[in-house]
């Protein structure tokens, strides 16, 4: 895989001072999940799911997700946005608990804690799978000060609208944080959008398979959270580890 690593594309206005984390696809590897199930589906119809209908779709909300994969697919007569979302949970259900931490995510959340920088997650997901796919990683999400849903009443409207990042800056302990003081972690096209116009600044780190041109609107592109060099945000250096 290339190493996306992109300098910074703004100029920081004010200092970094919390850090909100989407979670599919950029804490953990639940985005593989959706693909596979979504292809399965796909092949029933004789069709195949593809990179450019994936980025229509992840970040979404899961009923906004369905109704693009059924109108794009063109397989809208044959199966519902609704009918799509049952058929495709039966299989997600069991396939979530068994998901991964993305590689870096441990040191990431560990170092921004023990150096006493406010985090949480803002992701897509409703309550009911966002236990599943925690299940086995409550040690890292109880670092987070807090988590806001999909389903939040808060979160009138899903990525792309700011509504689930504007509402998690709120909730902070010392929020509302002005968004210029927020960095967000973002894997989908949607999320960055939508961090974009809460007016707050985004590091993505893409699946490789998407395309180029998505990055563009985000403030630094990873390929991995490996990469993420806490001092280009003005955020405590990682520890160098003695030899
Ligand atoms: O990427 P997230 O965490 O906002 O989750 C969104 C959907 O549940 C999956 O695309
Ligand atoms: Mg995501």
């Amino acid at each position: 895989m290339s190493n996306l690593t992109s300098e910074i594309s703004s100029t920081m206005q004010t200092p970094i001072t919390h850090i909100i984390f989407d979670m599919d696809g950029l804490l953990i590897d639940t985005e593989n999940f959706y693909t596979e199930v979504q292809e399965i589906i796909l092949a029933r119809f004789g069709k195949t799911f593809d990179w450019s209908l994936k980025p229509k779709m992840m970040g979404k909300k899961a009923l906004e997700a369905a109704k693009v994969f059924v109108e794009e697919t063109g397989i809208g007569d044959s199966l519902t946005p609704e009918q799509f979302i049952v058929e495709r949970e039966e299989m997600l259900r069991d396939m979530f608990p068994a998901c991964k931490l993305m590689p870096g995510v441990s040191r990431l959340i560990n170092h921004l804690r023990a150096n006493g920088i406010p985090i949480c997650v803002a992701t897509g997901s409703h309550r009911r799978h966002f236990e599943l796919k925690t299940q086995k990683h409550g040690e890292i999400f109880s670092l987070m000060h807090h988590v806001v849903l999909g389903d939040d009443p808060e979160v009138k409207q899903g990525k792309p609208s700011p509504d689930i990042f504007l509402a998690a800056a709120k909730r902070f302990e010392d929020g509302p944080v002005n968004p210029q003081k927020v960095l967000v972690f973002e894997d989908a096209p949607a999320g960055v959008t939508a961090a974009k116009s809460a007016g707050m600044s985004v590091v993505m780190v893409p699946d490789p398979r998407l395309d180029r041109s998505y990055h563009a609107s985000a403030d630094q592109v990873l390929s991995s959270l490996l990469d993420f060099n806490p001092s280009d945000w003005s955020l405590p250096p990682f520890e160098v580890v003695a030899k």
